[in-house]
């Protein structure tokens, strides 16, 4: 298991450190650190601090924040910019935008589960310019060149 560095911002993390919630879990579930109930109005987005902030501190992985599939599937609630990515650099707090996509209000409580996060491996390229590929197969089809169904 890979051991990445992490801060308590808010007291109330302090017990509560990322963990999987069973042996194979992929998503760590990040709480909503609020003082008080929240309520998002349809449509409405709000940044949500997580009270951690982590260091990965290696190239070689990053970290993503994902919605949680039941409160995005019954309830609308997702995140505002689909997908966070988390720059192994980054040693700022968690912030998880929320975006209530759905057609009624949702208050998020504080404490409350509001998203995941998984830990990636990612791979760093560098970019050597040449005037013609090699061809492939594909070449330069796309966007449903391969048919429907
Ligand atoms: O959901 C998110 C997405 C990003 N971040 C943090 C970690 C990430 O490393 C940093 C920058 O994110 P990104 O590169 O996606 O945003 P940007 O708009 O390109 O900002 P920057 O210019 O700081 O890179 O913001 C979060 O806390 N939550
Ligand atoms: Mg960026």
């Amino acid at each position: 298991m890979t051991t990445i560095d992490v801060k308590v911002l808010d007291a109330r993390m302090a017990d509560q450190l990322p963990a999987y919630a069973t042996p194979g879990s992929a998503g760590l579930d990040l709480r909503a650190c609020l003082d008080e109930p929240l309520e998002l109005a349809p449509g409405q987005t709000v940044l949500v601090p997580t009270g951690l902030a982590i260091h990965i501190g290696d190239a070689g992985l990053a970290a993503m924040i994902l919605p949680r599939s039941g409160l995005g599937h019954k309830h609308g609630i997702v995140l505002g910019n689909l997908v966070g990515l988390i720059d192994s650099d980054y040693q700022g707090q968690l912030m998880v935008s929320c975006w209530n996509r759905g057609s009624a209000a949702f208050t998020i409580a504080p404490m409350e589960r509001i998203a995941q996060m998984i830990i990636v491996p990612v791979v760093q390229a560098s970019f050597r310019r040449v005037e013609d590929f090699a061809a492939s197969e594909r070449g330069l089809g796309g966007f449903g060149s391969t048919g429907k169904g």
